[in-house]
């Protein structure tokens, strides 16, 4: 997809790898809500769609081409739909969709997972917690992405298997120094979530981020909670997190649990950071393959995934600021998906009325 901006603006080149599923049928929802924001905000975005997962297996035989590694170096941010399914579920590890997940994350970099959390008061009735409980959730989730048990060395001996997890004290580093930037434009607080009453890798979690909060973060508060008890109080006081810093395994797992704070997996963004300003940006849920193909998926993730991509890597505030207000508006007006209410609505109807409210408000403020 392309679309032009006037010559005296800018053109932002971003990579879209679809991937499976549901990935496809989110993503076509991104590319119509791009369209109407660069028109109404006068940027060109230029959209070099690539393989990734499943599908790359099907046309390649690789869960990740060299060309889609390029395409993404060249580009100023990715998008990713999702990847998976039980068609490729058999395949050794190297060759499954997930494999291909890991490896660009890697490849490009991005060690730093952002999960942010915020509730809204419409929808508190979707969420499995008390609505009491729910009111000003803002949790920013800080997930290593690059290490940990993920990418440990594997094996496997008949009936023994082992994955290691491996972490440095670098690799803790950058992500606590990211960590502690975050902090720094919100309340200034983090939990680190880790397991070191028994994992030795936890140990150095503790050592390190104690290290670099309190030489470059005086002003930032740091906690430790075991993760254990952090699934625990997720769900009874979360409205106590700021920043919750963790590792790999554990930021995936408190990640899921947390969208139900939100309602539904259908309703979690995420950005993953490199240094500087590039950054792949995906829903935190996977290919939903028990709903794919219907065009009922729930495209509030990958919008809500766009919008930090237009903030954080293409530095399209405004944009940004925009579809944020119109996805919350839809919500008010209770333009909602299958995933939460019987009655929901399907994906192109969801994308219509985003869409809408963002051409809307701008005749709006033409006519002020
Ligand atoms: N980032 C990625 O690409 C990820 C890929 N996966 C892969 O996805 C496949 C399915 O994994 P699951 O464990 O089932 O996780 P999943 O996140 O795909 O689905 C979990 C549940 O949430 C629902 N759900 C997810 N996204 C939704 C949406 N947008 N709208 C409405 N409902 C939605 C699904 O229907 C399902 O009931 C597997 O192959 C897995 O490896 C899983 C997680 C992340
Ligand atoms: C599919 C996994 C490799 C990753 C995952 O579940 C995630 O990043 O949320
Ligand atoms: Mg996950």
């Amino acid at each position: 997809m392309s679309n032009a901006a006037p010559a005296d603006n800018h053109q932002h080149r971003i990579v879209a790898v679809p991937g499976d599923g549901v990935g496809p049928e989110v993503y076509a929802s991104a590319c119509t809500v791009l369209d109407v924001l660069s028109s109404r905000f006068g940027f060109g975005i230029d959209i070099d769609e690539q393989l990734i997962g499943g599908a790359a297996i099907d046309a390649t035989g690789n869960p990740l081409p060299d060309e889609t590694v390029a395409a993404c170096r060249d580009a100023k941010a990715v998008l990713l739909g999702a990847v998976g399914g039980p068609k490729w579920d058999a395949q050794p590890r190297e060759l499954r969709p997930e494999r291909g997940l890991l490896r660009i994350r890697s490849e490009l970099g991005l060690y730093c997972n952002l999960r942010p959390i915020v509730t809204h008061p419409t929808l508190h009735r979707f969420s499995p917690v008390r609505p009491e409980r729910l009111d000003g959730v803002n949790v920013m989730i800080v997930r290593e992405l690059t290490g940990g048990i993920y990418f440990g060395e594997k094996r496997r001996e008949g009936d023994v298997a082992e994955d290691v997890c491996r972490y440095t004290a670098d690799e803790i580093t950058r992500v606590t120094r990211q960590a502690g930037r975050l902090a720094m434009q919100r309340d200034r607080r983090i939990v680190q979530v880790d397991k070191s009453n028994v994992i030795e890798t936890s140990r150095l979690w503790r050592e390190v981020t104690e290290r670099v909060i309190g030489e470059e973060f005086p002003e930032v508060s740091l906690e430790h909670l075991y993760v254990d008890a952090a699934a625990m109080h997720l769900l009874s006081k979360p409205a106590s997190f700021d920043v919750m810093l963790t590792e790999n395994l554990f930021g995936d797992i408190l990640s899921d649990e947390a969208s139900m704070l939100c309602g539904s997996m259908g309703l979690l963004p995420s950005a993953s950071l490199a240094d500087g300003d590039f950054g792949l940006y995906e829903p935190v849920h996977g290919s939903a393959p028990d709903i794919a193909g219907q065009g009922i998926a729930n495209p509030y993730a990958m919008l809500l995934s766009i919008a930090m991509m237009l903030r954080l890597s293409l530095h399209e505030t405004e944009a940004a600021d925009a579809l944020d207000s119109a996805i919350t508006d839809c919500w008010s007006d209770g333009v909602l998906t299958l995933d939460l209410v019987p009655e929901g609505v399907g994906t192109e109807a969801v994308t219509e009325a985003v869409c809408r409210r963002l051409t809307g408000a701008a005749a709006a403020s033409r006519t002020a």
